[in-house]
């Protein structure tokens, strides 16, 4: 007996996007299933960033569409957003703010007013950095105040726009080994990074956008 593969958690159909008069991407499709990992790839800008902002439903396509669970997600834009949690590429961490503050305001914002923020800050090894304004920390540690979040979110959709920037060795191998737990939970990942992922490796699927000059057109 043929083993069932579960159903999507999201779908592009026929994504089209066009960018300043360039065509990004024409007509992409493709399914992430639970279980699933899977890294947007391409050279500085073949259009990475502006297919993860669709696929969060943060940006149109010029035509085509994203579903969530089968349908379109402006069809279910609740449930979308209960299961989806999205990373832009800045870490959208206020500087003035302490790094618990930060994490502070963050959960509150996606309900989870009871995380326990100390362990949270601990897990991403900013343990003795709590009161210290995100402006006084390293790029890598301002980052870390943002990654924060996935150590805390039931929400089973990450499109994470490359977290890996400016994460040290050992922070990589720890957001592996997270990426893979979620996976295993039946969480999905969707990823820009520009590194090779060791650990998660032989788990991960590519999906590599071109870049398009604009006489393509
Ligand atoms: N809101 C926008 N309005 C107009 N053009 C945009 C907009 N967002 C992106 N672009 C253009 O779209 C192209 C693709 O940008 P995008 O950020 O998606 O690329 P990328 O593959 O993520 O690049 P990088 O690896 O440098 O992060 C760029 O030429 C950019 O100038």
């Amino acid at each position: 007996m043929t083993e069932q593969r579960p159903q999507p958690l999201l779908a592009a159909e026929a994504l089209t996007c066009i960018r300043e008069e360039r065509i990004l991407f024409d007509e992409l499709s493709f399914e992430v299933r639970p279980g699933d990992i899977l890294q947007i790839e391409g050279p500085n800008g073949a259009g990475k960033t502006s297919l993860l902002r669709i696929l969060a439903g943060l940006s149109r396509p010029y035509s085509g569409r994203v579903c969530f669970a089968g349908k379109p997600i402006e069809a279910v834009r609740d449930e979308f957003h209960q299961a989806l949690l999205y990373m832009g590429h800045l870490p959208g961490v206020k500087s003035e703010l302490t790094a618990e503050e930060n994490l502070n305001f963050s959960m509150r914002v996606t309900g989870f007013n009871d995380a326990p923020i100390h362990d949270i800050l601990k897990k991403v090894n900013l343990a003795g950095f709590e009161d210290h304004p995100a402006g006084h920390l390293s790029a890598g540690q301002h980052r870390r105040i943002a990654l924060a979040r996935l150590w805390h979110t039931d929400a089973k959709i990450w499109i994470v726009d490359e977290p890996l920037t400016a994460i040290d060795k050992r922070g990589v191998a720890e957001l592996e080994q997270l990426f893979l737990d979620h996976a295993d939970r039946g969480g999905c990942v969707i990823l820009t990074t520009h590194q090779d992922l060791q650990l998660v490796g032989d788990r991960l699927q590519k999906l590599k956008l071109q870049y398009h000059f604009h006489e393509e057109l």
